[in-house]
């Protein structure tokens, strides 16, 4: 068995299963949560979409799960969740729980080729990969191959940057307040240079305003975007630019199809992803065949 199971938690009319494994790619243990909608108990194999949901800076698999409330949509549409952790735990790397915004909790969904954090640090392979692949086998009713994904801050990076690194893999891509280009912010310098050196080049290789006009995929859906005017990470700190991902769209596959909303008076909390996250939902629902 690769999954124990640590609780299962009926939550509005589906349940939430708070997993651990082993990680072959981060060789520690991994907390994750998958809730499983309603119509999960009396469907058929392999029919049940999947959305996955990567977290931000300072998050567990728990913070989502309990506030972000997807589970009345994913009723409403037939959908599960994947809540993945932000990074591995208790690696016993030097410095790894020093900061709140880097090691613990901040793994930027990256493989991480400095030599420090190379062993641990495969957030990228691991969210995209190994994760997907155990679930699949310990689900065997959802559908791996029909799959969307989303995230916020951190994670609507890593979810803008993983649908373009993987063309044609995720039906659809969606994030609230997302890093969008960062090579030119403090977080994604401080992250990119921790994890994959000085080497800019290797960045670039997981920024969504570079890797925009490098996406090779034949599916081209649109992307929808929604960042609060006071989130201070956007005017004050300047962290998220979307307006970077916007102007990088013109002239490619993507142009007309970024839908970065600004939404006057919400913050970068959870206050703000609930309230949106209807909107992903019937978002996603059409691209994974849920809704018309
Ligand atoms: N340093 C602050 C800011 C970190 C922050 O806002 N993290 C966001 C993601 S970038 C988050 O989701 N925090 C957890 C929560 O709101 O439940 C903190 O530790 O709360």
């Amino acid at each position: 068995m690769s999954f124990t199971t640590d609780a299962t938690l009926f939550t509005f009319e589906g349940k939430l299963i708070k997993l651990t494994h082993d990680s072959t790619e981060t060789k520690t243990k991994m907390n994750v949560n998958v809730y499983l909608p309603k119509q999960y108990e009396t469907s058929s194999e392999k029919t049940i979409p999947v959305l996955l949901y990567l977290s931000g800076l300072t998050c567990t698999p728990n913070n989502a799960s309990e506030k972000a409330f997807w589970q009345p949509f994913a009723d409403q549409y037939g959908f599960a969740v994947v809540f993945p952790d932000t990074s591995p735990r208790g690696a016993a790397i030097e410095g790894e729980d020093e900061s709140w915004d880097f090691g613990s909790g901040a793994g930027f969904y990256v493989d991480a080729t400095v030599e420090k954090w190379a062993k641990n640090y495969r957030m990228y392979s691991y969210v995209h990969g190994e994760l997907q692949e155990k679930l699949q086998i310990e689900f065997p009713k959802l559908d791996f191959s029909t799959i969307s994904i989303t995230g916020h801050s951190m994670g609507g990076y890593g979810a803008l940057s993983g649908f373009f690194k993987n063309p044609n893999k995720y039906k659809s891509v969606s994030a609230f307040a997302p890093i969008c280009n960062p090579i030119e912010c403090q977080w994604g310098q401080k992250n990119f240079g921790g994890y994959l050196g000085e080497d800019k080049s290797a960045w670039a290789a997981y920024d969504p305003t570079e890797l925009i006009s490098k996406y090779e995929g034949s599916e081209i859906p649109e992307i929808l975007i929604h960042t609060g005017t006071a989130d201070p990470f956007y005017h004050r700190d300047a962290q998220l630019l979307p307006e970077n991902l916007v102007a990088a769209s013109k002239g490619t596959k993507f142009e007309g199809k970024v839908s970065s909303n600004l939404v006057e008076g919400y913050d970068h909390s959870y206050y703000f992803i609930s309230s949106f996250v209807g909107q992903h939902a019937a978002y996603h629902a059409k691209y994974l065949g849920l809704s018309k």
